[in-house]
């Protein structure tokens, strides 16, 4: 087993009525029995009773004083989540108590962890392989019953099997390479083995292309749908922002241009998250700042994959098919929303003539300041949304770290079914073979895993975890 000293840290948030100290490593054990007296009179320490039990006593500081009355849990290598000798200590939750012990531990031979140290040890330890150490910290920020499932499914192995089947094929087919190796003298073998060896290439390139896919719902899920808001400058976008966050997140004036920068800020809606992106209004305008903010506008527009696009149904719009013009070329294969607000004034709303424009948008009638029509715009989101029903089984990528040595995988793979439909020879192509492999092992970890990605991975972690 992989050894090391013995580490503690706070493991709950603050503000709790119980606080848990986490400490893990060779020492755990005999450090906790140097603070510690069960209170039974059995007088047993903690060395020398049963793993996965709780013992009730007091911990007491240098000078005898005690510093609280505790639960210990113990467990014993390798069963535990680190796979070391790990104790918990649960307190009271006073920080003032929870920094006592912690000095305590440390004075008697522990030191304080760094953020995700435990779980990097149970990845060491053989406990969880790459992926699932990143979807620890993936169920720990998880807000919603997307992002749960996915997370969980990650933590208990899901990707990783799907891999391991991957990697069997790949390694059945670097075999069958190798066979034709061997009889390459034999020339009509040759015809016949290789329909079938570019039939399992073109599998193994169905998997990986479909993983590869699943980024761009796994990003949406994690880091939530971006819907853009965009607009003429007083529309009402930045109230519309407010109103959708329900929050008074953005700056809202009757002056032109009020928003300069784009304001981003996520909402779970009905269990999908959405990123919403209020942008600086459309005009014309000598303002060099104030240009350089439409300009992001139009990029943010080009990023979303939902447009909210809110016109003042109040005002006349005196350039609408110029505005048109710049904005509905960039909707292509996006969800547009037209949304007609200040619907609490009187004014009109142009549908006619925008259907005519862009057939394939949706409009809506809202009041942002009054709060009206929300919901219904909501739904509509919903709607637009189309996340998948992600099931138990989904395979979903959601790591960008994933993401990139999936589609190095996928260019190795398809280097591979290129030089067999030109005919060259196997030991070629097997090199392709191993690359796609390794790449495949990146995610998982192993020996190949670096400090430098290691340290990259469980730096986002927090302390205790
Ligand atoms: N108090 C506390 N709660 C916690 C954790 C913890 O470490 N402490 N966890 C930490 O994140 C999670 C639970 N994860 C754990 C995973 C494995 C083992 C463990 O003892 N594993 C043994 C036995 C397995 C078995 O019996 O099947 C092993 O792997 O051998 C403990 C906790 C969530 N809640
Ligand atoms: N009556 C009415 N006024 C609204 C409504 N929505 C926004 N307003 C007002 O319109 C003005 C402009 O609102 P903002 O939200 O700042 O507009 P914006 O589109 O973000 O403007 P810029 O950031 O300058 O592009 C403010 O005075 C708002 O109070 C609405 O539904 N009804
Ligand atoms: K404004
Ligand atoms: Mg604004």
């Amino acid at each position: 087993m992989y050894t090391q000293d013995t580490i503690c840290a706070v493991a709950t948030a603050q503000g709790g009525a119980i606080g848990i100290i986490r400490v893990s490593g060779p020492e755990a054990i005999t450090v906790a029995d140097r603070i510690f007296s069960p209170a039974s009179q059995d007088g047993l320490p903690l060395s020398g009773r049963k793993p996965y039990t709780l013992t009730f006593g007091t911990i007491r500081d240098a000078g005898g004083e005690v510093v609280d009355e505790v639960l210990v849990s113990l467990f014993r290598a390798p069963h535990s989540y680190t796979g070391e000798d790990s104790v918990e200590i649960s307190c009271h939750g006073s920080s003032y108590i929870l920094q006592q012990v912690m000095q305590l531990l440390i004075r008697n031979g522990c030191r304080a962890a760094g953020p995700g140290e435990f779980t990097q040890r149970a990845f060491l330890n053989g406990k969880m392989d790459l992926s699932q150490a990143e979807a620890v910290a993936d169920l720990i920020a998880s807000s919603s019953a997307a992002t749960h499932r996915l997370a969980m499914n990650q933590m208990k192995g899901g990707f990783s099997k799907e891999l391991a089947a991957l990697r069997e094929k790949l390694l059945h087919l670097t075999s069958l390479m190798e066979l034709e190796l061997d009889f390459s003298d034999h020339e009509e073998l040759e015809f016949a083995d290789r329909s079938e060896l570019k039939a399992i290439a073109a599998q193994i390139e169905q998997v990986i292309g479909g993983l590869v896919r699943s980024f761009s719902t796994g990003n949406a899920i994690k880091n939530g749908i971006p819907v853009a808001i965009i607009g003429e400058t007083n529309a009402g976008k930045s109230t519309l922002l407010n109103a959708l966050l329900n929050e008074e997140r953005a700056i809202v004036s009757d002056i032109h241009g009020t928003t300069r920068d784009v304001i981003e800020d996520t909402m779970n809606i009905g269990g999908v998250t959405f990123r919403f992106i209020d942008t600086a209004g459309i005009r014309e305008t000598s303002d060099t700042i104030e240009s350089l903010g439409i300009e992001r506008s139009f990029q943010k527009l080009e990023q979303a994959d939902i447009v909210l696009w809110v016109i003042d149904r109040s005002a006349p719009h005196p350039d609408f098919s110029r505005l048109a013009g710049q904005i509905l070329p960039r909707c292509a294969g996006k969800h547009l929303i037209v949304v007609w607000n200040k619907a609490d004034l009187s004014g009109t709303d142009a549908t006619v003539s925008l259907k005519e424009m862009f057939p394939q948008a949706e409009t809506i009638s809202i009041s942002a300041k009054a709060k009206t029509g929300i919901r219904e715009l909501q739904d509509m989101l919903l709607r637009a949304a189309d996340i998948p029903e992600i099931t138990q089984s989904n395979v979903i990528v959601t790591n960008v770290r994933h993401y990139e040595a999936l589609s190095k995988a996928l260019e190795a793979i398809h280097r591979v079914q290129e030089s067999m439909d030109m005919g060259l020879s196997g030991d070629l192509v097997s090199q392709d073979l191993r690359e796609c492999l390794f790449h495949l092992a990146e995610i998982v970890g192993g020996e190949i895993t670096t400090d430098e990605v290691l340290g990259n991975i469980f730096k986002h972690f927090c302390i205790g975890k």
